[in-house]
């Protein structure tokens, strides 16, 4: 609160306010601190106990979670975390990508607003939590602060559930300031450019051209969808939107889906099916692979895309497989974030 004075005339003991900002907060699901078990069991537990990730009753799913889940999980998950941890951070890749995005963001805000604009981003599960970084925002005068949960597609599993937390946080604030939240961006022209110009790239430097674009977006249970979910749709509609701008045929890039988790069904085509299919029924030798869902490579696409996906592709007769990495704090992605960003300040900034 450096900058921070009292209102005119004011009492002596009156509280010094810093002066007015605007906040932008950007939010990603979260990760583990660590990758041993208990680290890894914190972060689990908060998020497998999330009722937007796991609609079950409680008195059925905490019982099993804990008792059973709890047990194995955090050790499988923590192996899997170690083979891509960014051991020079000692932090995850979502993490370190996400503190890369936010820095980019924060410039390009800072150019075009000076210091009144504070960007910070903060994590649904785990740290930095959602409630820590709006205090911090209030603490630094933010009166008014947008939200923006970095998914292109809305899922009431993760979009929802960050705003949730978001509102839970301001529902702790003395003087709670002015909320927006940033809408889904999936249908954004300069999303949709900065995907197709990372596919453009990749299959300009590929060794030979791909037979066909997997676009593997993250699962969710089907039941979601039928009970009103928009996720399915949303992500259906990202495909044929990239698949326009590129000016490609319908045979040459296809949707799917990844990370099934429990007994329920899952939307489909399952991504590991799918691309053992590819390879085994309609001969695709070459297939690349891409993941529009998410905002920033993490667990899911460095491990079970790059290594899970990839070796069932090849064990079903495959020769060569493409992972195109997220756009993370690529230059498009970042320009498509900002103006995002600057579409939603209308009014609150100058
Ligand atoms: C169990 C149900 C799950 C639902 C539903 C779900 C939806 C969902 N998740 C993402 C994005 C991410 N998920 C990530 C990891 C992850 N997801 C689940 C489960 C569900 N996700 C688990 C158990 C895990 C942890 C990893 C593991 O133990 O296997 C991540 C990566 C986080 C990281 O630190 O790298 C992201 C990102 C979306 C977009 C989504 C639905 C639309
Ligand atoms: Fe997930
Ligand atoms: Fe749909």
């Amino acid at each position: 609160m450096l900058d921070a004075t009292r209102p005119d005339n004011a009492p002596n003991d009156h509280p010094k306010l810093p002066s007015p900002r605007v906040g932008v907060l950007l939010a990603n699901l979260g990760t583990p601190d660590n990758t041993d078990y208990w680290s890894m069991r914190r972060y689990l537990n908060e998020f497998l106990s999330d009722q937007r990730v796991i609609d079950y009753p409680r008195w059925k799913w905490q019982p099993l979670l804990q008792l059973i889940i709890l047990t194995k999980r955090p050790f499988s998950s923590g192996k899997a975390y170690k083979s891509i941890w960014n051991e020079e951070a000692n932090e995850s890749p979502l993490l370190t990508i996400t503190k890369a995005q936010t820095a980019k963001i924060a410039q390009r805000m800072a150019e075009q607003y000076g210091d009144s604009v504070k960007v910070d981003y903060c994590m649904r599960y785990g740290n930095p939590s959602t409630q820590s970084k709006v205090r911090e925002m209030v603490e630094a005068g933010c009166h008014k602060i947008l939200f923006f949960p970095l998914y292109p597609q809305y899922a009431g599993a993760t979009s929802a559930t960050a705003n949730d937390q978001f509102f839970r946080a301001l529902m702790e604030e003395k003087w709670q300031p002015t909320a927006r939240v940033v809408d889904p961006y999936f249908g954004h022209p300069m999303y949709i450019e900065a995907l197709a110009q990372s596919i453009e790239r990749a299959y300009a430097t590929a060794d030979s051209r791909p037979d066909i674009l997997v676009c593997s977006y993250h699962g969710v249970p089907k039941r979601y969808l039928m009970e009103g979910d928009p996720y399915h749709c949303q992500c259906q509609k990202t495909t044929r939107l990239l698949r326009e701008r590129l000016g490609w045929d319908e045979s040459q890039i296809t949707t799917t889906f990844q990370s099934r988790f429990g007994p329920e069904e899952w939307l489909k085509p399952y991504t590991v099916e799918e691309v053992a299919r590819l390879a085994k029924e309609d001969g695709k030798k070459h297939i690349a692979v891409c993941a529009p869902a998410f905002s920033a490579d993490c667990i899911e696409t460095l491990e079970e895309i790059n290594e899970e996906i990839k070796d069932s592709f090849e064990e079903a007769g495959g020769e060569h497989f493409t992972y195109i990495p997220c756009l993370n704090d690529d230059d498009a992605h970042v320009d498509a974030l900002t103006q995002v960003i600057g579409e939603n300040l209308g009014g609150w900034v100058s």
